[in-house]
């Protein structure tokens, strides 16, 4: 059989940065050990998804920095899970990676009970397997004021330190990472090719809504491996938006009603305690100003594609995206402009861009080690948004390749970008919301079981529906006291 791509030829000198994430900050952070190693001087380095390397490879490695984020309640990310399989083998002895020389960097969240759990159970298994640790793990957390950076920058300039001491060949240049020369721009990651809508109408076939949503939906780390098929499973109209709790109340708890108004007899099909998931639109004006900003032609078609498709992970964010497809569409689909804050390196990138000095000197700063907090105040605690972003430092003109290789797509955001543009939905007059339909995480109860009730603190969804349907059928025999 032959070698996967990523498989290097022997033993190799380069380092390998191997990161599972499940909604983007481990890929960033990842990106950034990489971007770091290069301006140290590092002759190869390599990041890669975890799912898109051979397990049975990595002893044939010299220096691997794995970073690893934690989903659920302390579990691995998706991409993680084969990997954590095979790395779980009892015939891999304690001597299968000798030789090998490694570091963890957990990305987690210390208000959860098993704070960074997946990224603490690599680094054991890989000193249980002979691996040595170049220096001990690192934990980023969404607690500190700065989040996982504030953790991630002490760590890798410790690991720099240490390679620069043990291994001079692989990190001959401290000073590059000390003092980077920020007038050089790594390669965009994915390339974009324009066409006008003329040539879109002889040349392709557009495919209709429900099949660039299915795409769209592919970009999201999260979202890749829940199921192959993309498209939504219906497009759902809401009839009913009703608040519950009272006008002056901090809290806005609603009740939503949805209909499929393309089968009026056969409804929705579903089984109590199934989840439904739902694609919020952006603000339409939002995306306007965003193609206005970033100079677009609201009218123009593209393709985009990675440049590098080793490099992706194997749920695909940009190989599953390859077909021609209106540039508003896609912004509108794929980029949080209006809602994410973007992360530190974009602020690098836009540096690059600027063409008015003191932007330029302001975006250097709060791309510094030294700004740090200073952007987390002017970024993430205001909550300043991409757009904002753009339009607070007006002299940036980024090309759209560079605007989607490093502003990493759909990011998780405080406001529950899903709840408020629910919220503010009109009934009736809408257009139709794209929905799936999953299995809950919990089976529903025989219906001749009796219920007994503990009431969860959160996640209380699937007991509330399964109190719901004993009602609906008047099965329902107990009282609360
Ligand atoms: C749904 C969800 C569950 C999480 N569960 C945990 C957890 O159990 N333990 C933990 O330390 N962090 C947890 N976190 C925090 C994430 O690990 C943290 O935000 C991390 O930066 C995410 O990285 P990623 O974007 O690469 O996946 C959770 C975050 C989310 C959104």
């Amino acid at each position: 059989m032959a070698a996967p791509p990523s498989t290097p030829p022997a033993a190799s000198g380069r380092l390998l940065v191997i990161y599972a994430s499940q909604t983007g900050n481990a890929m960033d952070a990842a990106e950034r050990v990489g971007r770091e190693a290069e301006r140290g001087g590092c002759p190869a380095v390599d990041v890669l998804p975890m799912d898109s390397f051979d397990p049975s490879c990595l002893p044939r490695e010299r220096f691997v920095v794995f970073v690893v984020s934690t989903t659920g309640q302390g579990d691995p990310p998706d991409s993680m899970k084969g990997f954590w399989r095979y790395l779980l083998q009892k015939k891999l002895g304690a001597r299968w990676l000798e030789g090998v020389g490694y570091a963890v960097f957990g990305l987690g969240d210390s208000g959860y009970q098993k704070y960074n759990f997946p990224a603490k159970k690599l680094d054991k298994r890989l000193l249980y397997l002979g691996a040595e640790p170049i220096i001990g793990i690192g934990l980023g957390d969404d607690q500190h004021p700065s989040g996982y950076e504030g953790a991630l920058d002490p760590w890798l300039l410790s690991l720099w330190e240490s390679l620069n001491k043990t291994t001079l060949s692989l990190l001959p240049r401290m000073s590059g990472i000390i003092h980077p020369d920020l007038s050089v721009l790594g390669d965009a990651k994915v390339e974009i090719i324009y066409y006008s809508s003329d040539e879109v109408q002889q040349e392709y076939n557009l495919s209709d809504s429900r099949k660039l949503i299915g795409r769209a939906r592919s970009l999201s780390p999260a979202l890749q491996f829940i199921n192959n098929d993309g498209e939504p499973h219906y497009m759902l109209q809401m009839v009913t938006n009703q608040r519950l709790t009272k006008d002056d109340s901090d809290r806005d708890v609603r009740h939503f009603e949805l209909e499929n108004p393309s089968s009026v007899t056969s409804g929705i099909t579903y089984q109590v305690g199934n989840a439904l998931e739902i694609l919020p639109s952006q603000n339409p004006s939002a995306i306007d100003s965003f193609m206005e900003r970033c100079n677009l032609d609201p009218d123009c078609y593209i393709t985009i594609r990675a440049k590098d498709r080793n490099k992706v992970s194997k749920g695909s964010l940009v190989n599953g995206f390859m077909d021609c497809i209106k540039l508003k569409t896609f912004v509108a689909l794929t980029m949080d402009v209006a809602s994410a804050s973007p992360r530190r390196y974009f602020f690098e990138v836009m540096s690059f861009f600027a063409t008015a000095e003191h932007e330029k000197e302001k975006l250097q700063y709060f791309a510094s080690p030294e700004g740090r907090d200073d952007l987390y105040q002017y970024n993430q605690k205001e909550g300043r948004t991409v757009l904002e972003v753009l339009q607070d430092f007006p002299s940036v003109q980024m090309p759209f390749e560079c605007i989607v290789s490093w502003h990493t797509p759909f990011k998780r955001t405080r406001h529950g970008l899903c709840s408020s543009w629910l919220a503010e939905l009109n009934p009736n007059q809408e257009n139709l919301i794209p929905c799936w339909i999953h299995h809950g995480s919990l089976p529903p109860p025989h219906p001749s079981t009796p219920l007994v009730l503990i009431g969860p603190g959160t996640g209380c969804a699937p007991f509330r529906a399964f109190v719901a349907e004993r009602a609906a059928q008047r099965l329902l025999v107990f009282s609360c006291p």
